[in-house]
This record gives structure tokens, C-alpha cells and sequence, in this order.
């Protein structure tokens, strides 16, 4: 029996009705399976955590993620502390420490559900987020606080090293793909040293795939060309702030930011990974379970496939995909069902795949 350590991290609001619904699902999918189990270790690192103790995560905890064979986190964020406070508090140092910087945000319209979009088709996309540096280095400041002449600086840095990776990675991945196609996000008109960097790295990575086929894109252009003609999209690399920017649009387009799934890479797997939903706490739904769960349900996919669980990633994509197209929806893609009915529904779903399969075996060798 393979056997996976998880760090469970709900963290705020919905954060923590979307994680319960995933273990859910995850403790049923390997139950099913047979080969491998999850041990779970619920870390209660929140807002609330914070309030009371003055920190998120206690002194020691990144270097104790490192014991994990993933982390699967909902989301940080409450009305109680400043959001600057909560992400660096909680996901940021998360992410940097453990070196995660490969963040991998696929977008797909699911069966039956709908996209604003006319033509959606096209909307079949994964955008690969810089996620160690960028405009999220951290490299700034506050001085003369409070008086006229107050300074606040928030300086971008892009290193070459940052750079080539995120690059390398991104054109991995699109060669798995069958369009094999790379959009080079960028901002190099406006910003002439970083993201000049960021190019010319491109071009040097690029020479080194030849099968897989590139254009470049001004980050304010390609949202044009997602809502125009996303078919002309395949696989998008962008820095840290364009990415996060990009990855809600792509969730919007393909239906809802409550469906949209991502992974944390550390690529050499050196250190966990981390899984977790795009969205945030969401604070106007939090607390009446009407929180759309596929999100996290397709982050668990995300996860098993990094585990090498593949065979129950795809049982339980189809799972999902059968409950979307069988119209079992929350509120945000316009349907009526709660969290709840959206995770006994994928349940049965999982329930009735995995038993067709066990029949069909028994049938073969009983003949
Ligand atoms: N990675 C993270 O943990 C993360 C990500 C984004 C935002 N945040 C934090 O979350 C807080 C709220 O941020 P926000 O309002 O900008 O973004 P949000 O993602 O929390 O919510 C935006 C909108 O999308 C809806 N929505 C999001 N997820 C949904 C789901 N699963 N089902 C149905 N509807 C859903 C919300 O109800 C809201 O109307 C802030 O503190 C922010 O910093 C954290
Ligand atoms: O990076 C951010 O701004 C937040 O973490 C969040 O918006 C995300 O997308 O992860
Ligand atoms: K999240
Ligand atoms: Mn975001």
C-alpha cells in the first residue's frame, strides 16, 4: 500500500468547506483504488490561528512541511487582518520557502457548464505563473511614514536564473500538449529591464524546443485575444502578477473562478508541493455552504497526477465531469446545489465507475 503524507492547511472561510469536501473525496478515491492511502494531518494555520497567536504559521513550520508528500490548502484571507498580512502570512511564505516556484493554472470549460464567452471551444489553456519573484519578491518599503513626503516602493526584481526556470518549464509542459503552442506573456514595451530580461531568456529557452511553436503577447493585448479568439491560445507563461490576473480571467471565461484548480510545483521535487483552488476566502459566501467544491476536487486531480496516482486522477476527473454535465451546479455556475450535494454527487459518481469496473472483472473471470 503506497502511503502519502498530506499537510491539510483549510486556512479561511470557504477555505475550509472546499478542503473538508476534497478529503472527502480523496479518502473515497483511494478507498476505492486500494493502492494507496492518505494520512492526513489537519494544520489549523488561519486568520483566526493568527488572531490569537500573533503569527500563522509557528516558528519551524515550513521546515516542518518539508516531512509532507503534499500540502492541500484552501485559501487565507479575512476581514479581520489586512489581506498584505494574511498572504504573507500564510501562502507567500509557503510557496517561497519550499521553493515552489512553478505554479500551473489550467482553464477548461467542464461539460455542461457555461462560459460567457459565444465561442468557447477554444478555451482549453494552461497559464504557468512565475511564482518564487517577480513582483512578488518582496523587495520594498515604507519611510517617513504618515507624513507628506511618505514613500512606499514595491520593486519587481526578475533574475536570470528565476527566469530560465520558470521559461524551461513552461516549454515542458507545452510540449505534452497536443498544439504544442507557448504565448509569451510580457510588458517589455513598458518596463525595459526585467521584463527585457524575461524576454530575451524566452528567445534563448526557445532554442532548445524546437517542436514547440511561440508568439509573444503584451499582457494588456493577450486578455483581448482570450475573450477574441482563445483558440489561438494554448499554454501561457507570465510573471507572478500578470499570471494571477490572467489565471481569474481564464477561470471567468471557462465558467467560474469556483471551478479553477492549481498546483504549486517544486519541479525537482526537492520539497513538497502544494495544491490548492485559485480563489480566495470569499468572504460573501463563507459559512452557508454554497461554496463550489470542483475547484479543489480538480486540484485533488492535480495532486494525485503529481503523485502518480494516475489512474485515480482520471476516475475522479470523470467523476466530476459526469456530476457538471449532469447539471449538479453551485450558485456561481447557476445552479442550486450546496457543497454538499456537489460532493455526494461526485461520491456516487466514484462510487459507481470504481463497482462497473470490480463487475466487469468479476464477470471476465467467472467466463
Ligand atoms: N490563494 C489564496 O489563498 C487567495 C487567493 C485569492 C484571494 N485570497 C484572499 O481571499 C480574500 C477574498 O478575496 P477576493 O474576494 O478578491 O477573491 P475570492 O476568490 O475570495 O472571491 C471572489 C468572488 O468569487 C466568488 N468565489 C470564489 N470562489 C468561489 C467558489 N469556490 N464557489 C463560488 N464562488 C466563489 C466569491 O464568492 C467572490 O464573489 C482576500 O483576503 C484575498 O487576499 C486568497
Ligand atoms: O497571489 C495572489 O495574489 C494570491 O495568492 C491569490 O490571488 C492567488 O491567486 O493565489
Ligand atoms: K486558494
Ligand atoms: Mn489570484
Amino acid at each position: 500500500m503506497r502511503e502519502y503524507r498530506l499537510a491539510a492547511i483549510p486556512g479561511d472561510g470557504i477555505g475550509t468547506e472546499v478542503i473538508a469536501a476534497g478529503l472527502e473525496v480523496l479518502d473515497l478515491v483511494s478507498a476505492l483504488d486500494g493502492g494507496f492511502r492518505f494520512e492526513a494531518e489537519h494544520l489549523p494555520w488561519s486568520s483566526e490561528y493568527y488572531l490569537k497567536h500573533g503569527y500563522y504559521i509557528p516558528a519551524g513550520g515550513v521546515d516542518y512541511l518539508k516531512g509532507f508528500d503534499a500540502i492541500f490548502f484552501g485559501a487565507v484571507g479575512s476581514q479581520q487582518v489586512p489581506d498584505h498580512v494574511s498572504l504573507w502570512g500564510l501562502r507567500l511564505p509557503i510557496a517561497q520557502g519550499l521553493d515552489q516556484y512553478a505554479n500551473v493554472r489550467p482553464a477548461r470549460v467542464l461539460p455542461g457548464v457555461g462560459s460567457p464567452l459565444k465561442r468557447s471551444e477554444g478555451v482549453d489553456w494552461v497559464i504557468i505563473r512565475e511564482n518564487s519573484e517577480g513582483e512578488y519578491a518582496g523587495n520594498g518599503g515604507r519611510t517617513h511614514q504618515g507624513f507628506p513626503h511618505e514613500v512606499g516602493t514595491e520593486t519587481a526584481v526578475f533574475t536570470r536564473a528565476g527566469v530560465e526556470r520558470i521559461h524551461r518549464f513552461a516549454f515542458e509542459l507545452a510540449r505534452t500538449r497536443e498544439r504544442k503552442h507557448l504565448t509569451l506573456v510580457t510588458k517589455s514595451n513598458a518596463q525595459r529591464y526585467g521584463m527585457v530580461l524575461w524576454d530575451e531568456v524566452f528567445a534563448e529557452v526557445a532554442g532548445d524546443y524546437p517542436d514547440v511553436t511561440t508568439d509573444r503577447e503584451l499582457v494588456d493585448a493577450v486578455t483581448t485575444r482570450m475573450v477574441a479568439k482563445p483558440q489561438s491560445l494554448d499554454v501561457l507563461v507570465a510573471t507572478n502578477l500578470h499570471a494571477d490576473i490572467l489565471s481569474d480571467l481564464a477561470a471567468a471565461l471557462s465558467g467560474s473562478l469556483g471551478i479553477a484548480p492549481t498546483a504549486n510545483l517544486n519541479p525537482e521535487r526537492q520539497f513538497p508541493s502544494m495544491f490548492e483552488p485559485i480563489h480566495g476566502s470569499a468572504f460573501d459566501i463563507a459559512g452557508k455552504g454554497l461554496a463550489n467544491p470542483v475547484a479543489t476536487f480538480w486540484t485533488a486531480v492535480m495532486m494525485l497526477e503529481h503523485l502518480g496516482e494516475d489512474a485515480a486522477a482520471t476516475r475522479l476527473m470523470a467523476a466530476i465531469e459526469s456530476v457538471t454535465a449532469a447539471g449538479v451546479l453551485t450558485g456561481d455556475l447557476g445552479g442550486t446545489a450546496t457543497t454538499a450535494e456537489v460532493t455526494q454527487a461526485v461520491c456516487e459518481r466514484l462510487r459507481a465507475a470504481y463497482g462497473a469496473t470490480e463487475e466487469a472483472d468479476a464477470q471476465r473471470s467467472a467466463s
